[in-house]
């Protein structure tokens, strides 16, 4: 049997596949890293817990697979998107990493604005500035750390530096780079008019690559130390929601995604780049051939429900948490929740709106505070959906993956919200099953991606919107798209307060 491992670097834990020649899971690993939130808007982490936390998960797969390791022919990444990582001539790491999260970069997104024109940037990137995106953090640490700045030879995305640090050599996939704001999304190419613009040196960015392409072997080193063997083929992977969306079978016009990881995003194959969002949701290229996708992003998806965990229910797993909320009713007995927690993407960019419980009452138990964070996460990338829907795409099945998929009563109410059929796979996880199908196309196991898709992919289950529940997540949908304009003035007014 032929294998290929699909490593996914997420941002709670990178998460580590292998995958036999017709798809099947054989052995998994997950190896957590910590997130460091040093003030309000900032989120770092450091690359080096990327580096020791993925030998060592690879390094537990090895030790328990019984076969020959060169029948592991392929590896490929997934990465969490937009993370700044600066190297100096070295390819010394010179500063943790800035990740999409973080949202310090208000003023450089406005001196995006100021130097580029929106008009001129959306025909170049097709993407608004937004914080989360690598740019402005570029303009940040210019500004703000000009010692680090001057140092830098090169910048790289976070599975870019892990791809790095395996094999020598230094590359981004198109798919991540569309997420920099300094690529032509067009033309597939470093647009140089932006670095001119912004006054960064076009050489910073690092040589292009597709998804599927080659990118070197494994060091004797990186060998050694995880138990691969150094003939295994290295392939560039790409970002994560594109892999999420191969490893989901988005691979054809009319397919929409759903995935809660920390992030939520709701994402829509584009067969070409030429519609037109007006910047509304993201537009990035594909990390499959000659494709695109648009997405809305919700910056703080399942990350709201870790976050009520780790304050109220720390001891408890996940499971246990959400035991019982099939028994609060829909509504959480007119409790609302807004997933603001750091800030949020679409429909609203605005780094400086924050959280709400509305509708707290005496009767309250947990239980239903718990189902009130899945029902406004829900609520909040049904948001993306309408934009979708308003722009006259037919949504009514909606493939759902991510760590938010492995619960099925969180599954029902995504059905109910979205008013959709709701598809879970054998494997929830999209992004690293994306991986491993780019590693498996790159070994030339199938002739396409499609093709690789049919052969490992296979649905669980389908749940179907109940109508009664439908008919009041409208209801409240409606109270809950009222919260954002009147939480909008108070939240800038706390800013002052925050720490
Ligand atoms: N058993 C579960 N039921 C519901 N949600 C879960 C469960 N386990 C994890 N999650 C959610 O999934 C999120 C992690 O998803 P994952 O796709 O692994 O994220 P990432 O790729 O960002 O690291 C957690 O923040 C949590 O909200
Ligand atoms: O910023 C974005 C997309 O634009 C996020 O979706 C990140 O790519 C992080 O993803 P997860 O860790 O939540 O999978």
């Amino acid at each position: 049997m032929k294998y290929v491992i699909g490593v996914d670097l997420g941002t709670s834990a990178v998460k580590i596949l292998l995958v036999n020649q017709i798809g099947e899971v054989v052995d998994e690993v997950s190896k957590p890293y910590p997130l460091y939130q040093e003030k309000t808007g900032y989120s770092e982490q450091n690359p080096q817990d990327w580096v020791d936390q993925t030998v060592e998960g690879l390094s537990d797969l090895l030790k328990k697979f019984t076969g020959d390791v060169e029948e592991i022919e392929g590896i490929s990444f997934s990465g969490q998107m937009h993370g700044l990582v600066l190297l100096d001539k070295n390819n010394e790491v010179l500063r943790n990493a800035i990740l999409w999260n973080d949202t310090r970069t208000t003023a450089e997104c406005q001196q995006i604005y100021d130097e580029i024109g929106e008009e001129r940037l959306l025909a170049i990137t097709k993407n608004p500035a937004l914080e989360g995106f690598t740019l402005p953090k570029i303009l940040w640490v210019k500004k703000h750390e000009p010692k680090i700045f001057a140092e830098t030879t090169t910048f790289v995305l976070p599975k870019d530096y892990l791809r790095y640090r395996l094999t020598g050599n230094i590359h981004m996939d198109y798919s991540d780079a569309a997420g920099t704001l300094l690529l032509d999304i067009r033309e597939k190419t470093w647009s140089k008019e932006m670095c001119d613009l912004v006054g960064i040196n076009a050489e910073l960015c690092p040589p292009l690559i597709e998804a599927y392409d080659e990118a070197g072997t494994i060091t004797a080193e990186m060998a050694k130390a995880t138990g691969l063997s150094p003939s295994t083929r290295v392939f560039a992977g790409g970002a994560d929601n594109a892999c999420g969306a191969i490893g989901a079978g988005i691979l054809v016009d009319g397919q929409t995604l759903c995935s809660i990881g920390t992030s939520g995003v709701v994402l829509s194959y584009e067969g070409s780049n030429e519609k037109d969002f007006q910047g509304k949701v993201h537009y990035f290229n594909h990390g499959a051939p000659d494709a695109y996708y648009t997405m809305g992003v919700t910056l703080a998806a399942g990350y709201s429900l870790s976050w009520f965990k780790d304050v109220f229910a720390s001891e408890e797993s996940f499971d246990d948490l959400l035991a019982d909320i099939h028994t609060v009713p829909v509504g959480s007995k007119g409790l609302l929740f807004t997933p603001y927690l750091v800030g949020e993407r679409t429909p609203y960019a605005d780094a400086a709106i924050r959280g709400s419980f509305i509708g707290m009452d005496g009767s309250h138990r947990r239980k239903d505070f718990v189902r009130a964070v899945l029902e406004g996460i829900t609520f909040s990338l049904n948001e993306s959906i309408e934009i979708f829907r308003k722009n006259g795409k037919q949504i009514d099945t909606i493939i759902t993956i991510g760590g938010g998929a492995k619960n099925d009563e969180w599954l029902q109410i995504q059905a109910d919200i979205f008013n959709a059929k709701i598809v879970k796979l054998a494997s929830e996880q999209g992004p690293g099953m994306g991986a491993a199908m780019l590693a498996a196309y790159g070994c030339n196991w199938f002739d396409s991606l499609k093709e690789c898709a049919g052969t490992f992919l296979k649905e669980e289950k389908e749940v179907v919107p109940k109508q009664e529940n439908v008919e009041k997540y409208k209801k409240l949908f409606a109270v809950y798209q009222e919260i954002y304009p009147q939480t909008k003035k108070m939240n800038e007014q706390l800013t002052a307060f925050r720490a």
